[in-house]
């Protein structure tokens, strides 16, 4: 039997007025899966990860996540279905600690039960479960303690993958963990990922081709919101309509 796919996107469509971002989208998912969605600046991938997440309505089309339909339903209720995202922009409470974000993210996951605890930072029930996504996400120790104000944008990308491992997700949407990064700090996030593959399914929009091509297991290519091949890195690295559309323009192979 054929396995489910963990996520599916089916005819999609969505329109800023004349502009057409999401242009008919198919896109599938599977267990174990990275699958990397790639395409130049415009094509729709964050606008893409917005309506899997809910947050942005599209105007036609479905999602499926672990085979259910998702397509109406509420950003929080996909979040408690299992689904996270990270961001371009990173959005993290600056004045707070490391630990105590990534605290903030398994209060906000436990709901109701620690609705009395004011101080995330200090329970020890949030705290275990924040260390260990923070040791997932790769952050030194020796940073955990500092205000976020105080900790470098490569760390801020690996802290706000730690916030989205602390809702323990099914599946990750990632857009472009790498953006902003020196060569060292994308090599050391590429590990990260590479850590967690096969373990959480993930959706990685990035324009790092180094790191899409060693970390994927297939690439979707998006070009004005439409998904004009989905291989392996290899065959899209070799296709021709590929790399007319995106990869010769940006040089990346
Ligand atoms: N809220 C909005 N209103 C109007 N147009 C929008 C809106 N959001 C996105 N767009 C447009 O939709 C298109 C797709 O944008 P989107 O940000 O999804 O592309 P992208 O592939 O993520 O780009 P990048 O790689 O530069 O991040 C762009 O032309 C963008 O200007």
């Amino acid at each position: 039997m054929a396995e489910v796919p963990v996520l599916s996107v089916q005819h999609l469509v969505k329109r800023f007025g004349g502009l057409t971002a999401t242009d008919d989208l198919n896109l599938e998912v599977l267990p174990g899966e990275l699958h990397a969605l790639i395409g130049p600046n415009g094509a729709g991938k964050t606008t893409a990860i917005g309506q899997i997440m809910g947050e942005i309505t599209p105007d036609r089309g479905r999602i499926l996540f672990m085979g259910e339909e998702v397509t109406r339903l509420s950003a929080p209720a996909r979040v408690a279905r299992g689904l996270a995202r990270t961001f371009q922009i990173t959005q993290l409470l600056e004045d707070d600690t490391a630990e105590a974000n990534v605290a903030l993210a398994v209060q906000a996951r436990a709901g109701h039960s620690f609705r009395f605890w004011r101080d995330a930072s200090r329970d020890a029930r949030l705290l275990e479960p924040a260390r260990a996504a923070l040791e997932e996400a790769g952050l030194p120790r020796a940073r955990w303690a500092l205000p976020v104000a105080d900790i470098s944008h490569g760390e801020r990308k690996q802290l706000e993958l730690a916030v989205a491992l602390a809702s323990r997700p099914r599946m990750l949407l990632l857009d472009e963990p790498m953006a902003g990064l020196g060569a060292s700090e994308s090599l050391r996030m590429t590990e990260v990922l590479r850590r967690l593959k096969g373990r959480i399914p993930m959706l990685l929009v990035e324009h790092d081709m180094d790191a899409v091509f060693s970390l994927a297991d297939r690439c979707s290519v998006l070009v004005y919101g439409h998904c004009i091949a989905c291989d392996t890195p290899d065959g899209i690295r070799h296709d021709p309509q590929v790399r007319a559309a995106y990869l010769s323009e940006e040089e990346a192979v």
